[in-house]
């Protein structure tokens, strides 16, 4: 028997192995194990719990795949071609082969296996071989089908038998579109009738969800949104959070909604439903026809996102990130260059096309989220805060971009700046605790809402008391809102004093007190929202 060191047996391995064989059976392998990691990794919410699942698995697999395999060798061998359908197990079984032939080729120093010895009585190469060429792709059509309907991350689960939904349509295809929007009218018409208004709704919020379901014709709204809602699994034993209570909304094309409210009040959340990154726990949408909850790859080609947190790789550079964007989006090379070119002129980031968004400044980033929101063209574009970050000249310049890109879009934009609010949209909605209070016009809103004048009056400090005596008398139910030394500012209903009242009222209160400074103004949008929010303190105060 020739002596070989110990050493390099397991060298002998490799080299008395035909190379051919040894890259047919690792690459089949390296194949399988992938297609099977990606199948496990869509079962799993967290990576943490993976990697332990992984570790356990690699682990239990080696300890109890070696015993198996040891029996079943020697005393059944018809069982091991069952046990080889465990992953690990079949390369066992392959590196087991091997490794026969090559102790054989040791000491006989003869080639270990070859080719012409896969035909063996005993050699299992083939059935691995097969195994995992059948295995990899049950792996791989299992890992996309999980994905689809148990969406262990974020993202809309699809119905376990979606595929037959997909059969169905491919019957029907040439009149696709029309059917489904009639499918769609057919089950939105369902739900409609199950709607419950939540209590306390004011009459524009009605008046909107009246105007939602009695619509018949979708073709001038692209985001149609009926009733949705959302809530939260409880975490560690606590309540489950209603972050949507309700939201119905219908928006028109080249139409702007601002989603304004204080935070945490749902405006994020219901962005994240309508982009399809969280399940809706209620309610039902439609973008351009297509249902949210069936038609979601549909409704990913249809719209462009800026979410409140940049979604960036910091090391590819800003025209990379619109390159990349607009590929998915299916642009051909010359649409792509000519869009990647104008978008990024618009957001004023041309002369750093080249730099890697890993060394953008915060508000560069910004402007370049926007920018990818718009690439393509999309028919519906959610912005989520987009000028958080922005000095007021990048504000200004993203303002623009945002009013040249609206035309033929339907937008949906929360912000904190009434300025903006004002500036971009075309209507707005007040969102406090889960659902609209108010909806209309800017200027509609501030006007209904407001409902008083803001008066300010500054007189010494020993006439305040004075001072106070003759506002009640110019408007008895007048609220003092705040006041400092001589400073006294009040909220005047309009129900009862007009402004040029006010300016008669202070011509003669000039006479009687020394009036050191004195202004009125119309209620600002501002005013409004700090009115809303302050009701929502008092009402989740009071529960
Ligand atoms: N993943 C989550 N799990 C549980 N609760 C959540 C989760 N995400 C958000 N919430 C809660 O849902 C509510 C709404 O949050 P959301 O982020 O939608 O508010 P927002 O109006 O966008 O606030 P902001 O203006 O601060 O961005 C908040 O009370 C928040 O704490």
């Amino acid at each position: 028997m020739p002596s070989v060191p110990r050493a390099s047996i397991f060298l002998q391995y490799f080299r008395r192995t035909n190379y051919g064989i040894q890259i047919i059976f690792y690459f089949l392998n390296g194949q399988c194990m992938i297609a099977f990691a990606f199948m496990l990794s869509s079962l799993f919410r967290s990576s943490l719990t993976a990697v332990v699942f992984a570790y356990l698995y690699v682990f239990a697999s080696g300890l109890i795949g070696s015993l198996l395999l040891q029996t079943f060798m020697n005393q059944n061998p018809l069982w091991i071609f069952f046990v080889e359908w465990v992953p690990a197990w079949s390369l066992f079984r392959g590196l087991y082969e091997i490794g026969s032939y090559t102790f054989l080729g040791v000491y006989t120093n003869s080639q270990g296996m070859e080719f012409s010895n896969l035909h063996d009585a005993n050699n299992g190469m083939l059935s691995v071989w097969g195994i995992f060429l059948v295995e990899w792709v049950i792996f791989m059509v299992l890992g996309w089908y999980f994905e689809q309907v148990i969406s262990s991350g974020n993202g809309i689960k699809r119905h376990p038998l979606f595929f037959l939904e997909c059969f169905r349509r491919q019957k029907g295809s040439s009149s696709l579109n029309k059917n489904s929007l009639h499918a769609n009218r057919t089950s939105l018409d369902g739900e409609m009738a199950l709607t419950v208004k939540p209590a306390g709704e004011l009459a524009d919020v009605q008046a909107e969800r009246d105007r939602v379901e009695r619509m018949t014709d979708f073709s001038n709204t692209p985001i149609l949104v009926r009733n949705i809602k959302k809530i939260y699994p409880g975490q560690d034993g606590g309540k489950p959070k209603v972050a949507v209570k309700s939201l119905t909304l219908g928006i028109e094309r080249g139409e702007c909604f601002g989603l304004l409210g204080p935070n945490g009040a749902g405006k994020t959340t219901s962005i994240n439903v309508l982009t399809g990154f969280l399940e809706p726990s209620g309610g039902s949408a439609m973008i351009e026809g297509y249902n949210l909850s069936e038609d979601m790859q549909e409704v990913y080609k249809l719209m462009g996102v800026c979410p409140q947190h940049d979604l960036l790789w910091e090391q590819l550079t800003g025209e990379e990130h619109l390159l990349f964007y607009g590929r998915l989006k299916g642009f051909n090379k010359q649409q792509l260059e000519e869009s990647v070119t104008a978008g990024l002129q618009s957001v004023n980031l041309l002369n750093v096309r080249d730099k890697q968004a890993g060394k953008y400044s915060g508000g560069m980033k910004r402007r370049l989220s926007v920018a990818i929101s718009f690439v393509g063209s999309p028919k519906v574009v959610y912005l989520d805060e987009p000028s958080t970050g922005l000095d007021p000249a990048s504000r200004r310049g993203l303002w623009e971009v945002v009013k040249a890109n609206k035309s033929g879009k339907a937008l949906i934009l929360t912000t904190h700046s009434m300025e903006e609010a004002e500036m971009l949209c075309d209507r707005l909605g007040i969102f406090v605790d889960g659902q609209l209070v108010c909806i209309g016009n800017p200027k509609e809103i501030t006007h209904r809402y407001a409902g008083y004048l803001v008066f300010t009056i500054t007189v010494p400090p020993n006439e305040d008391q004075a001072a106070r005596k003759h506002v009640l008398q110019m408007s008895p139910n007048a609220i003092l809102t705040y006041e400092l030394g001589g400073t006294l500012k009040y909220e005047l209903p309009c129900s009862e004093i007009t402004l040029s009242g006010v300016f008669e009222a202070m011509s003669h209160l000039k006479q009687n007190i020394t009036v050191l400074d004195w202004g009125v103004a119309n209620a600002t949008l501002e005013e409004v929202f700090i009115k809303f929010a302050r009701q929502s303190g008092i009402k989740s105060e009071e529960s």
